[in-house]
């Protein structure tokens, strides 16, 4: 094989109260990344397009070929050459876990050009280190979901522990971004590294309703049990009208609304499509009343992650 396209959906961290150990897939948007076998070894950045000329076009600094180069290094293939064309189909700092659609979309097409000689579980750590290049943390509640797809758990980082939990067939997602930027790094360097014992207790009820409720496909859990007290009250005052946004969702029937990722993203989820659409639409008006635009993308849980598109 000489040539490999591959996708990578977007996804949203987080998910209410689960920072850094929920995530979960989405249909569209995702990037996509074309890799060619070339001659000489070592791996190049031959174009990129959709993002206006602002990220790194050097190999060891873009996301989508620092995997590549530990993926190499780990299989021993510093022979090995290729050229690579990225796509971004996303934002920069949507929270729409932009650089982890490219990491992972990197990641898959190299080991199918390679002959697949990693499992998708596997290829995960090699994915993480496209986030620490973009936010200087090796977080997986992005990559994890985009490379395996569904709703997935970081249950522990060292070891890794990651699991997908099954998710009810009605459960739409609305993710609406306003067209401001955050990046991760600074949304992270502002998070306090201590919590109440009163916070963690109410945190640790929610993520086990969260899961419980997906289990169940009880609605009025997982409903009540989209609340992060540690997170969202100090990341929404970086997003404009969060709380009438967040109130606008809600009222218009989403089961819960927060931030995706670190933001300025915000997502909601529905039981079925209707009141996805209906919460969507009053989240994009809600933006509009103090002047920011608004982009709604409509989507099932994506429950097979990223894929390969074209091989020859
Ligand atoms: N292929 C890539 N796609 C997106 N961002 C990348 C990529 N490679 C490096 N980056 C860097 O990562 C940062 C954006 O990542 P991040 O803030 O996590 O955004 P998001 O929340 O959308 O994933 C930017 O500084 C960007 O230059
Ligand atoms: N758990 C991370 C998730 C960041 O997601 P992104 O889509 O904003 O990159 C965090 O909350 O920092």
């Amino acid at each position: 094989m000489n040539y490999i396209k591959a996708f990578a959906p977007a996804t949203v961290a987080n998910v209410a109260c689960g920072f850094d150990i929920f995530g979960f897939a989405i249909q569209e948007p995702g990037d996509t990344v074309e890799i060619r076998r070339r001659d000489e070894p070592g791996i190049v950045i031959a174009d990129i397009t959709g993002d206006e000329g602002r990220l790194p076009r050097s190999a060891e600094k873009n996301a989508v070929t620092v995997v590549m180069l530990h993926l190499l290094k780990h299989l021993g293939r510093t022979d090995f050459g290729c050229e690579v064309v990225l796509h971004k189909n996303m934002p920069l700092g949507s929270g729409m876990g932009s650089s982890a659609a490219s990491a992972v979309a990197g990641v898959v097409a190299l080991n199918e050009l390679l002959g697949s000689p990693l499992s998708r579980k596997d290829l995960l750590p090699f994915a993480m280190e496209g986030e620490r290049i973009a936010s200087g943390s090796a977080h997986a509640d992005n990559v994890g979901p985009s490379l395996l797809g569904g709703f997935v758990v970081i249950r522990s980082y060292t070891p890794l522990d990651i699991f997908s939990v099954p998710v009810p067939e009605d459960l739409y997602c609305t993710l609406v971004h306003p067209d401001i930027e955050i990046n991760t790094k600074d949304a992270r360097y502002i998070l306090r590294n201590e919590v109440s014992l009163k916070n963690t207790i109410a945190q640790m009820g929610n993520v086990a309703g969260l899961v419980t409720g997906l289990m169940k496909s009880d609605y009025e859990l997982i409903s009540r049990s989209m609340v992060d007290v540690i997170i969202e009250p100090v990341r929404s005052i970086l997003i404009p009208s969060f709380n009438e946004v967040k109130k606008a969702a809600i009222d218009n029937g989403a089961l819960g609304c927060s931030i995706s990722g670190s933001g300025p993203s915000m997502f909601a989820l529905s039981r079925g499509i209707e009141n996805a659409t209906k919460a969507g639409e009053a989240m994009v008006r809600t933006f509009a009343e103090v002047g920011i635009d608004a982009t709604m993308h409509l989507s099932g849980i994506n429950d097979g992650g990223a894929r390969v598109l074209e091989s020859y």
